[in-house]
């Protein structure tokens, strides 16, 4: 793959906020024309790409917006056992085909679920996609792993949700830090961020970009972290 290929996909998002649109089974906002919408408010925003997930939000966002797309294919939800983040080849050429600038997968050295690894499908990705790929990591050493692997750029995405215990409220923001230290990778902040002053916070220790999801484009979560935190409909007058 050309470097001017990766340096464009990446260029175009460095310093930016990158809104992931992306609704899961059971929000009634699952569909690509209401991710398309949700991508055309954080255009005019100012968000500088996208993150979306399946071939169908993907094509809508891209056609709605022209912002470059980070691309996956989820095969579970955010904290699914095992690798669910573009698991194969297959998945990453759905993605491209539907018109990603980058492919994210999953980073670890965790096995794949059809046996392959990392390194084979960042290499495929490269030889025949031409698309750069951005590695979903949960640690310094998925993130040391991951480079020696091929990995364009890094993400501190599944940060928190590969171990047994409960997902922490607050983004990583030390393993941000500690990621860039490890390789010469740009590396992306993503996960749980859900404050500007977290997204400056991630900037200041030399993050390449930030991605939000949850805290812009998922309105039945952000309803009930105010449910849960008001006890309502239960509320005592
Ligand atoms: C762990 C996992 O599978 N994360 C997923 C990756 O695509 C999404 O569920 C997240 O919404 C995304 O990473 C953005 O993070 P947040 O929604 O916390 O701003």
């Amino acid at each position: 793959m050309k470097g001017d290929t990766v340096g464009t996909a990446l260029g175009a998002i460095e310093s930016g906020l990158v809104v992931s649109c992306q609704a899961a089974e059971g929000n009634p906002l699952r569909g690509p024309r209401f991710m398309a919408a949700m991508a055309q408010a954080a255009a005019v925003a100012g968000a500088t790409g996208i993150r979306a997930e399946g071939a169908d939000d993907i094509a809508a966002v891209r056609a709605a917006t022209g912002l470059p797309v980070i691309g996956i294919r989820k095969t579970g939800p955010a904290g699914s056992d095992g690798v669910y983040i573009t698991p194969t080849y297959a998945d990453a050429e759905s993605v491209v085909a539907a018109g990603a600038a980058i492919v994210a997968t999953d980073g670890t050295a965790r096995p794949r679920p059809d046996g392959g690894d990392l390194a084979t499908l960042i290499a495929q990705v490269h030889d025949r996609l031409g698309v750069p790929v951005m590695a979903d990591v949960d640690s310094v050493e998925a993130g040391r792993y991951a480079h020696e692997c091929g990995a364009d750029l890094l993400a501190s995405t599944l940060s928190g949700y590969t171990g047994p215990g409960p997902v922490p409220d607050e983004p990583d923001i030390e393993l941000v830090a500690a990621l860039v230290r490890a390789t010469p990778l740009p590396v992306v902040a993503e996960g749980r961020i859900r404050a500007p002053e977290e997204a400056r916070a991630a900037f200041a220790v030399g993050a390449h970009a930030v991605v939000v999801g949850t805290a812009i484009t998922n309105p039945m979560e952000i309803t009930r972290r105010f449910t849960t935190a008001l006890g309502t409909p239960r509320r005592e007058k």
